[in-house]
Parts: structure tokens; C-alpha cells; sequence
């Protein structure tokens, strides 16, 4: 069988030159296409002498709807508006949807919900196998322990990163939420300033650290009387995103449509 063609989109974003490298680099994958915005330099040029190495024969494209028909598979780290964008055009033919852009709205959501009844689509604010175990984990500490231990999530960002709380905090106050039976939106704390009073007792916070290039850091704090628990993931090589992106790309191949997460391709 012919190996899935992957178009990456965002190209020449921080993850879009990692993706490229991680599909380059695998012998169960072909690039077959590279997409960057309207107006980005690398438009018209070879992917490869863009990204200062030996010509690919890959032209980097803003037609995403010409590159996206002869995809099996497009993996998108871009922004919330464009994989909305991409994900109509990736429904339409029919190939899988890895999404890892974070910062999406409700209403963005719900337009990726329809595009999935088309083809598949794996959405993951973090595509790494150590951060998809911490959710598990979170989850089964905030279930164990009493609501008298608080909660708070403490995320360190490059200095590049547009949105906040990050995707990853999300997943982690999301699965910290429902270790103790309730949605997110119940329980999340608003971003502290001023005279805030007092911690609402059960709530659950964030905190969003942005410099450098820090790569991803997150806590999850447990906190009460006398102790402490912190569960920690340390991200510090993008590749781990890209080698999570590029799997979820390659299982989704004989799947339906429907939405699905890291954790339905990790098997956790
Ligand atoms: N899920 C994960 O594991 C994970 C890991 C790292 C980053 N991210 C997310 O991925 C996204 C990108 O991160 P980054 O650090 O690579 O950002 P970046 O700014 O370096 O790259 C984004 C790229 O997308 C391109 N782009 C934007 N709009 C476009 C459009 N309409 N058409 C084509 N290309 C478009 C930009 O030109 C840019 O090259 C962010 O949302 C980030 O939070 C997720
Ligand atoms: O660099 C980023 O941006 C990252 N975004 C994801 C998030 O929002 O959690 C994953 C970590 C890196």
C-alpha cells in the first residue's frame, strides 16, 4: 500500500519546520505539500532551500484547497481561524485533520464538531506522549484527593505564544475537573488581579509565565494544609509534538469520521 501524503500547513512556523523535518525523517509518510498564508516569503519558493537545505521539489503554496485534495492527511499547527478554514477543506477530501493549534473558541469548536462528521479529526492541545500520561495522572489525583486541596495550574511559554491559558493547561484543568466529577467551565478561576478576596474553595486557577524560549513547562499543584503535590511535564525539544502529530496522522488513516483525541491514539 501507497505510503498517506501529508501536507503541512503553517509551514514555516516554529512547528511547521519541526513537522516538516519529523515527516521527512519517517519511512511511513510522504510530504506532498506545504502551505503557508497569503503573503508569507516562503511562497512560491522550493520548502527545502526556504528552510536553507537541498531542494525538496516541494513548492510552498497558499492554494491550500488545491494542495489539500491530494492529501490523506494535513497536520495544522497554525492559528484558530485558519484550521477552521482548513478543516472544511480537509472534510472535503476526506482526509484526516490533525490539529494541534490551540486558542480556539467555543464557536470554532463547533465548526471543527461539524467538519468532523466528514473525515476524522485528532485535536490536542499537547501532542506528547509525557503530557497525554499527566492528564491521566491529574485526573486520578484530583479524584483521590478531598476538595480541601487546592488546585492550580502553572504553565512557562516562549515569548512567541499568542494565547493563554495554553492548551495544555487547558487539558490539565480540564482533567483535574473531572477527577472531581464537574466540566471545567464550573470550576475555573478568572485570571487574579487586584483585590481579588479570598480562593473560592473547589476552584481551579491558572497561571501563564511567558519568556524566551522556554518550550512548554507545566505544573499541577495540589495544595493544603501542610503539603504539597506537584505533577510536572518539562517540554524541551518541539519534536516531541511533531513525533506525537506525525502518529496521530498515521493511526487516523483507517479511522471514521468522528473527533478524537492523543489519547484515543496513544491507546491510554
Ligand atoms: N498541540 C501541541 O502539541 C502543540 C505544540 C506546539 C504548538 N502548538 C500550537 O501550534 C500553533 C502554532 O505554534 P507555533 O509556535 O508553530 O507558531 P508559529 O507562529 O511559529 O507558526 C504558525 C504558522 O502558521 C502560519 N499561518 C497562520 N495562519 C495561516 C493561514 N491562514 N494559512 C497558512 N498558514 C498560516 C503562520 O504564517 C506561521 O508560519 C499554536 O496554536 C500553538 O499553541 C501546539
Ligand atoms: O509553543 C506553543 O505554543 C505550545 N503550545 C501548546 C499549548 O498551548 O499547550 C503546547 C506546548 C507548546
Amino acid at each position: 500500500m501507497e505510503k498517506p501524503g501529508i501536507v503541512i500547513t503553517g509551514a514555516s512556523g516554529r512547528m511547521g519546520q519541526m513537522l516538516v523535518r519529523t515527516v521527512l525523517g519517517s519511512d511511513q509518510a510522504r510530504l506532498v505539500g506545504a502551505i503557508e498564508r497569503e503573503g508569507n516569503p516562503w511562497i512560491g519558493r522550493d520548502l527545502g532551500e526556504a528552510m536553507g537545505g537541498a531542494a525538496l521539489g516541494i513548492t510552498v503554496t497558499d492554494d491550500a484547497v488545491e494542495a489539500i485534495a491530494k492529501a490523506q492527511a494535513v497536520i495544522d499547527f497554525t492559528a484558530p481561524a485558519a484550521t477552521v478554514a482548513f478543516a472544511e477543506l480537509a472534510a472535503q477530501a476526506r482526509a484526516v485533520h490533525v490539529i494541534g493549534t490551540t486558542g480556539f473558541e467555543s464557536a470554532d469548536l463547533d465548526k471543527l464538531r461539524a467538519a468532523a462528521r466528514h473525515a476524522p479529526i485528532i485535536r490536542a492541545g499537547n501532542m506528547s506522549l509525557g503530557v497525554n500520561l499527566l492528564v491521566g495522572l491529574t485526573r486520578k489525583v484530583a479524584a483521590a484527593l478531598g476538595e480541601d486541596w487546592d488546585i492550580e495550574v502553572v504553565e512557562a511559554h516562549h515569548n512567541r505564544k499568542v494565547d493563554a491559558p495554553s492548551g495544555t493547561a487547558l487539558m490539565l484543568g480540564e482533567a483535574a475537573a473531572a477527577g472531581r466529577g464537574h466540566g471545567l467551565d464550573e470550576l475555573r478561576t478568572p485570571a487574579r488581579e487586584g483585590i481579588t478576596g479570598a480562593r473560592v474553595p473547589g476552584s481551579i486557577g491558572f497561571s501563564a509565565i511567558r519568556g524566551g524560549d522556554i518550550v512548554g513547562e507545566h505544573d499541577v499543584i495540589f495544595a493544603t494544609a501542610g503539603e504539597r503535590v506537584v505533577l510536572r511535564h518539562l517540554a524541551t525539544d518541539r519534536a516531541i509534538f511533531a513525533r506525537g502529530a506525525l502518529r496521530a496522522a498515521l493511526w487516523g488513516q483507517d479511522k471514521g469520521p468522528g473527533e478524537y483525541d492523543m489519547a484515543d491514539v496513544l491507546g491510554l
